[in-house]
């Protein structure tokens, strides 16, 4: 397997392949780019079918995150991690601490929070070995309640936001009641971002690898369930990818009839060429690691101590830096994915000073 040549290496800073025999922990941190400042970014842990999924997964997610803290105006750089395991099989607390003795070898150059797969308890475990995690400490959460740290309201709040600034940009409504949206996995961000859309009116149709997510959907959001394979074609308005990446692609794009991407996951573009398929379909995405910022701007206020309201105004920036990459979009007929790197490589490669 090769890193250096490999398609989304994209000048890596480093990768760091870790291997724990006693515990099994097979993983691998990528730190993309300190810029800014140290890379922040989840630790996910997923049931890859292959060393490379896991690396091409690990590349990706951590070149996401340098973006979308350059975009959020956060002195962050970015970076990610992938424990290679099933979370609902693999996962020990002996596992998780070699995690943490791994993450205190990065020498504070990146720092890991929760993501697909991890949980607040799981960094809690990792934090004994190291003090390179977020996202743990209990706070007042955006809503004013108690809150213990996990950032995926903030995320849930800010996608909440961008869908709907990318409703009103595209469909010039305001009001979501009867706003048909499909959110494709109900899981810690989609549950939330469904919540907030049943008290707005909208009506929901969901999806899950695990049924039980869908049922409380059901139960207690009035949503109606679909199956996996077609969420993404249905006759809605908006659909909300919450779920893994790659699913904008050859296959899924020419069945989209909703005129509206807005959701979570992370990645979402199978690659960079499906933004313009999007754009000459007339679909409006909403670029995934713009909308899906909560969650990294809760954390970096954890990390400097603000008040709750000071962060979800910051969160609510995120309307404002939609409305500018849509329409520059529309200025230069380009798609929104591209304008979006654009503005955040601009960030990135500004000298820290000035930021
Ligand atoms: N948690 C956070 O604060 C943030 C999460 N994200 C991204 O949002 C996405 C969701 O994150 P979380 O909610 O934290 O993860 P989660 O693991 O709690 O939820 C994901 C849900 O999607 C389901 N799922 C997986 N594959 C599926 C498929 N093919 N079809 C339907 N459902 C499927 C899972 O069963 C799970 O319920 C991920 O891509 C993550 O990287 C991005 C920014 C921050
Ligand atoms: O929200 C988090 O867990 C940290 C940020 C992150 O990993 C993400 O935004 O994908």
């Amino acid at each position: 397997m090769s890193v250096f040549s490999h398609a989304e290496f994209d000048n890596h800073e480093q990768v760091v392949f870790c291997h724990d025999e006693i515990t099994g922990l097979k993983a691998i941190i990528a730190i993309h780019n300190t810029n800014r400042g140290p890379a922040l970014g989840g630790c996910r842990m997923w049931h890859y079918s292959s060393d490379e999924e896991a690396l091409n997964d690990v590349l990706r997610l951590s070149k996401g995150m340098t973006y979308k803290s350059a975009l959020a105006n956060l002195d962050l750089g970015g970076g990610k991690s992938v424990i290679i395991g099933d979370p609902r099989k693999h996962k020990t607390p002996e596992l998780l601490a070699a995690m943490g003795r791994f993450l205190e070898h990065t020498g504070n150059r990146y720092i890991a929070a929760e993501d697909s797969g991890t949980s607040v308890p799981d960094l809690q475990v990792m934090a004994q070995h190291t003090g390179n995690v977020a996202g743990i400490t209990e706070r007042t959460g955006i809503d004013g309640l108690p809150c213990n740290g996990d950032p995926s309201p903030a995320t849930a709040y800010g996608t909440f936001i961008g869908l709907k600034t990318a409703v009103q940009y595209q469909l010039d409504r305001t009001d979501l009641t009867g706003l048909k949206v499909a959110i494709q996995g109900v899981g810690n961000v989609g549950y939330r971002l469904a919540e907030q859309l049943h008290q707005a009116g909208a009506q929901l149709f969901v999806t899950d690898i695990h049924q039980q997510q869908v049922t409380r959907a059901v139960e207690e959001l009035g949503a109606i369930a679909v199956s996996q394979n077609e969420i993404l074609s249905l006759d809605v308005d908006v659909i909300a990818p919450c779920a893994l990446g790659a699913v904008l692609n050859d296959e899924s794009i020419p069945l989209i009839k909703a005129k509206v991407i807005a959701g979570a996951a992370n990645n979402q573009l199978a690659s960079q060429r499906h933004d313009l398929m999007l754009r000459e379909r007339g679909i409006l995405y909403a670029p995934d690691y713009v909308l899906n910022a909560g969650g990294i701007i809760d954390i970096f206020y954890e990390r400097i101590g603000h008040q709750h309201t000071q962060v979800r105004a910051h969160i609510e920036t995120i309307a404002d830096t939609l409305c500018e990459i849509f329409r520059r979009a529309d200025a230069q007929d380009r798609p929104t994915g591209e304008i979006a790197n654009e503005l955040a490589e601009e960030r990135i490669n500004q000298p820290r000073a000035a930021h």
